[in-house]
């Protein structure tokens, strides 16, 4: 005995109707397993018609089952998690860990500097004793714009950072909540004199953009711009590192005078024969800068689009981490991305990412979430991999000979070894350490590994968003970033690190399942052309590919289809979506796998055949005005030059739009072969592809704006199509 009652500071509750969703499971199964079995009894002979169309639609068929049983991992036992954080004052107000947070920029013009100091700014007013946070931006762009954004933004936050403690403000990234509160007349107290001050600011810097670099003026009033003097350019420049504010210095206070949150600017060294290996490079560095100035014991990463939406997120993170009981095994605790720009009906679907991202397995079947991208709080040590046992601080007093107690080098001098190539290069970063190397997707790879080194992880979704970015906003975009996404999973699938291989035994058989669901995106790119191309091609040549319906067998195929979308609709209907924006879901999941997904594999295929050369699309976060219109009005926007994503995009729906119409004329004029009803499936089928397809044919036949489809797509693609029609035909 001895033991006082333990009273938990996280609570885990299993998901309702989980007795009723498995059956529901077991009922699809039991369609997909029957239309298999038709599939194998009705195979055409050898000679006779179809019989290859047949064959591949059944290999088609076999991996959408196996596929389908993977995505049950995920919905099989749902959990969901609630916070105490009054219980976690009560106890460890004056124990509270320190924090350090990291965010990544990379590019100065398609990431603005006014973006993002509004992001550190939301983080450095963290309902959170200051004297605990830190601030580190890693500048990829290695831009003095940046820089001079950050100068700012330390002074402002002066300002800001007592207003927002004082008037229980949020958001707290500024411009959002600006933006927020001018639309009801503003606010009464300081908020005039606040915003003006936040105003001028932004001008500031936003001339200083548009000029394209920094007055000469400003550049007199602070020595850090004298990195810049020998013309560092983003690709090669030696390390820079400036505390802008010095949360250990009595002097860095707030106009209340409180003290401030330390504030560092980092450009790691770059040097164009050292691969910087991207977002986890950066973050590598700044897990060794940090470590030499706050040495937090707590990392939370954001991306610089990522503004915190709520100050109480870190408090709500404690209470995983300080939990009596489960905390200590935690690695980390991820919020889901969600985003302030999504349109009514989600018309590019970016919120539906994170509905199949629920925490299937909770705390105590180790589950959790499958990445730690944005808005994923760490536990310094998880990050760190097995052989690196000492704190960066020691590996480099090693690394320069000195012995631990000798201060030979001044903290700068120490703060520009982290943060330069050759140290990294010759400390194994990211081989032995820190985040993985050699994957666009370094989220997946490094949670997958340290759930493997034996960690819990924790998914974390509260009602109001700990944190909102921006989605990208053209079709362009959304294409090009699930391209990245789909081909490092598909690497992933195909390393020593395949959640099958690298998770077997260390790890629960359902989340090996969950991983692969993302490591095989791209994979289903080519079983789903499959689908899309062969059975509306045998309805234009008068071939039935499914049975008919005054068949049974039909059953099966019909329950699993609307079983299938059904279930899909109910889920974006749960998860605050509209029917039009599932509608739209079910759209872009078909415009992935035919153009992003099919990249992937092709690109990855000629990777595995030696032809390599890793690359990182940056997502933009800005659009042109009219775009954005375009944007708002969920119109979605194709314009631009010749693409080959698009041309198979509108090669499709022509198709689709060919085949529909002759196998209607055939069916209904010229009687078919066998009648109607063995063609009612693909029939239904093209009308329903064709329905998908509007916004295509829009876009080529009757929009006039600048985001229609490019009169060089629909021009290939008519030709094509037409070509491909009297092939057939004739
Ligand atoms: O060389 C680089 C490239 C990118 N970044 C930063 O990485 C972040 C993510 O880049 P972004 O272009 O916004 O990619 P997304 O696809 O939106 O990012 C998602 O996917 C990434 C993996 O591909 C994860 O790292 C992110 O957390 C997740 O939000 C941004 O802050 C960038 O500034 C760098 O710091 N250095
Ligand atoms: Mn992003």
């Amino acid at each position: 005995m001895g033991r006082e009652a333990y009273v938990p500071l996280f609570e885990t509750k299993q998901g309702r109707g989980r007795m009723a969703y498995r059956l529901f499971g077991c009922s699809i199964l039991l369609a997909i397993c029957s239309i298999w079995w038709y599939r194998v009894a009705y195979l055409p002979s050898v000679g006779e018609e179809g019989r290859w169309a047949w064959i591949t639609l059944s290999a088609a068929e076999l991996w959408f089952g196996f596929y389908w049983v993977l995505t049950q991992s995920v919905r099989w036992g749902p959990v969901y998690r609630r916070t105490f954080r009054d219980r976690l004052s009560e106890r460890y107000e004056d124990e509270l860990p320190t924090v350090d947070v990291f965010v990544c920029t990379a590019d100065p013009l398609v990431e603005p500097p006014s973006m993002v100091i509004n992001t550190a700014l939301s983080v450095m007013a963290y309902d959170y004793p200051p004297e605990k946070l830190a601030v580190y931006l890693s500048d990829d762009g290695g831009s003095e714009l940046t820089f001079y954004a950050f100068l700012e933004a330390a002074r402002f936050s002066r300002h800001w950072i007592p207003f927002c403690k004082m008037y229980h403000v949020e958001p707290r990234s500024p411009a959002v909540y600006f933006a927020e509160t001018a639309v009801s007349g503003g606010g009464g107290g300081e908020w005039p004199m606040v915003k003006r001050l936040y105003d001028e600011m932004e001008n500031r810097i936003e001339e200083a953009v548009k000029l394209g670099r920094v007055p000469d003026e400003i550049k007199e009033q602070h020595g850090g711009f004298s990195e810049w003097r020998s013309g560092a350019n983003s690709r090669d420049h030696q390390s820079i590192v400036q505390i802008l504010i010095d949360g250990r210095d009595p002097k860095s206070v707030d106009i209340e005078g409180s003290q401030l949150p330390t504030l560092v600017y980092m450009a790691r060294e770059k040097r164009p024969n050292h691969p910087h290996n991207f977002k986890a490079g950066a973050m590598n560095a700044l897990i060794r800068v940090s470590s030499a100035i706050s040495d937090g014991a707590i990392i939370l990463n954001v991306d610089c689009d990522m503004y915190s939406n709520s100050s109480k997120s870190v408090r709500d993170v404690m209470c995983f981490f300080l939990d009596e009981e489960k905390g200590h095994e935690i690695a980390y605790v991820q919020f889901p991305q969600k985003f302030n720009n999504v349109t009514k009906n989600d018309i590019y679907s970016s919120s539906m990412i994170t509905i199949s991202e629920v925490d299937f397995h909770g705390i105590d079947g180790r589950g959790g979430p499958l990445y730690i991208g944005t808005g994923c709080f760490h536990r310094r040590e998880s990050l760190c991999g097995k052989k690196f046992n000492d704190s960066p601080k020691v590996e480099l007093k090693r690394w320069l000979n000195m012995n631990p107690n000798d201060n030979a080098l001044d903290l700068q001098e120490k703060l520009k070894v982290l943060a330069s190539c050759t140290y990294e290069a010759n400390t194994q970063w990211g081989n032995e350490v820190g985040l993985k190397y050699g994957c666009p997707v370094e989220d997946v790879i490094t949670g997958l590994s340290i759930q493997c080194r034996g960690w819990k992880s924790v998914y974390y979704n509260p009602k109001r968003p700990g944190f909102l970015g921006i989605a990208p906003t053209t079709l362009a975009q959304v294409i090009l970033q699930h391209k990245r996404w789909s081909e490092g999973d598909l690497q992933i699938f195909l390393s020593r690190y395949c959640p099958f291989v690298l998770g077997h035994g260390k790890i629960p058989l359902g989340l090996q399942m969950g991983y692969c669901i993302y490591c095989l995106w791209a994979a289903t790119s080519i079983p789903t052309l499959c689908y899309l191309i062969i059975p509306p091609l045998c309805l234009l040549k008068g071939t039935s590919v499914f049975p008919s319906v005054s068949s049974a067998w039909c059953v099966p195929f019909a329950y699993a289809f609307i079983a299938k979308y059904a279930y899909s609709a109910f889920e974006s209907l749960q998860g605050g979506d509209t029917i039009k924006g599932w509608w739209n879901d079910t759209r872009i999941t078909l415009i992935k796998k035919t153009t992003s997904y099919l990249f992937a594999t092709i690109d990855t295929t000629l990777k595995l055949s030696g032809i390599d050369n890793p690359s990182f699309a940056i997502t933009s976060k800005v659009a042109d005005p009219e775009a954005s219109e375009r944007y708002e009005s969920e119109l979605i926007e194709f314009g631009g030059s010749f693409s080959p994503s698009f041309a198979i995009l509108t090669i499709l729906a022509l198709h689709h739009l060919t085949c529909l119409v002759f196998g209607l004329k055939s069916v209904v004029f010229g009687g078919g072969v066998g009648g109607f009803e063995p063609f009612l499936m693909q029939l239904i089928m093209c009308g329903v592809l064709v329905g998908l397809n509007m916004p295509f044919y829009e876009g080529m036949f009757l929009r006039k704006d600048k985001g229609a489809m490019p009169g060089s797509v629909t021009l290939t693609s008519i030709v094509l199509v037409v070509m491909v029609c009297v092939l057939v035909l004739y």
